[in-house]
């Protein structure tokens, strides 16, 4: 395989390093304008740094592509004329539909739309994948390089937007309730730096078992709450304050604010 991720920012740096630690890439073309700022990542067997968008499509057949939103239509017209049958294109960017995509290169490319999150770098992105009509043959292709770096399911295009504020945002959601139990547990006595490991490898606790049982969240909490205990005194003051109603109106308000930047 040969790819090129075509801005090489917070999210295309973080698809790189998992594709690096896991292999799964004979070459790498990593752009960005300002190419100087990434240029020690070539010390990393493969990759080729530079600002050249066209000479990384040239070279490659996987191009995933990561700059924001307001970028991407000109990147498109630049390298429009580049791209051949050996080209699968993954976008990663918000809001941005395959039909305006296919209205710039038109509709005979394999198109696939993905969302990953930032966890993407150690493998453990959560990762929804849609396609256009051709890019149907390359949907498996698109699975397997999600799955070896972390997991990922293919959904239909109109609930991308709310995959990006569970999946792509929601991992901020869940590192900011891994602060606050920090907090609470420095204000319990522990130094921020215990603090930090608890409260972190707890909440990894939690989700590796509801992953390995598959059992409904609230299942597992019954078997923590022991009547008349600490657990569910904690968890009733967490709900009188609002926990899961806010953490709902969070959720939807970053989903309205993303139907705003698909306007656009
Ligand atoms: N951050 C995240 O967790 C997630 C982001 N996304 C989406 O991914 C995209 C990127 O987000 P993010 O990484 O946060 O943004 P960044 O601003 O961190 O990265 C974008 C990169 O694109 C580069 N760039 C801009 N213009 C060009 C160009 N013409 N050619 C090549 N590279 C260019 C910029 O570098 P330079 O200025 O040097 O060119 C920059 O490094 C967005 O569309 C976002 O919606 C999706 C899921 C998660
Ligand atoms: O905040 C954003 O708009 C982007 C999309 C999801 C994660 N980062």
């Amino acid at each position: 395989m040969k790819t090129a991720i075509i801005g090489s920012g917070n999210l295309g740096l973080a698809i790189a390093k998992g594709l690096i630690v896991s292999n799964a890439t004979t070459s790498l073309y990593l752009t960005k304008r300002n190419a100087d700022s990434i240029k020690d990542w070539e010390k990393y067997k493969g990759v080729k740094v530079t600002s050249d968008n066209r000479e990384a499509i040239r070279n490659s057949d996987i191009i995933i592509f990561a700059v924001q939103p307001r970028h991407f239509e000109n990147i498109l017209e630049q390298i429009k004329l580049l791209l051949t049958d050996k080209h699968v294109l993954i976008s990663t960017i918000t809001g941005f539909k395959i039909s305006k995509i296919e209205s710039i290169i038109g509709k005979d490319h394999y198109i696939i739309r993905s969302m990953p999150n930032t966890a993407i770098s150690v493998g453990k992105s959560m990762t929804c994948i849609c396609s256009n009509e051709k890019g149907k043959q390359r949907v498996e292709l698109a699975k397997a390089i999600f799955d070896r770096l972390g997991t990922s399911i293919e959904i239909p295009e109109e609930q991308m937007q709310a995959a990006t504020v569970i999946c792509a945002s929601g991992i901020a959601f869940w590192m900011r309730l891994i602060r606050a139990t920090t907090q609470g547990a420095i204000q319990l006595g522990f130094d921020s730096k215990e603090a930090h490991q608890l409260a972190m490898h707890t909440c990894m606790g939690a989700s590796s078992l509801l992953v390995a049982s598959g059992k409904h969240p609230e299942e597992e909490i019954d078997r923590v709450t022991t009547p008349r205990g600490c657990t569910i005194e904690g968890l009733n003051e967490m709900e009188h304050q609002g926990l899961s109603s806010s953490l709902i109106k969070g959720i939807v308000s970053s989903f309205k604010k993303i139907n705003d930047i698909g306007k656009n």
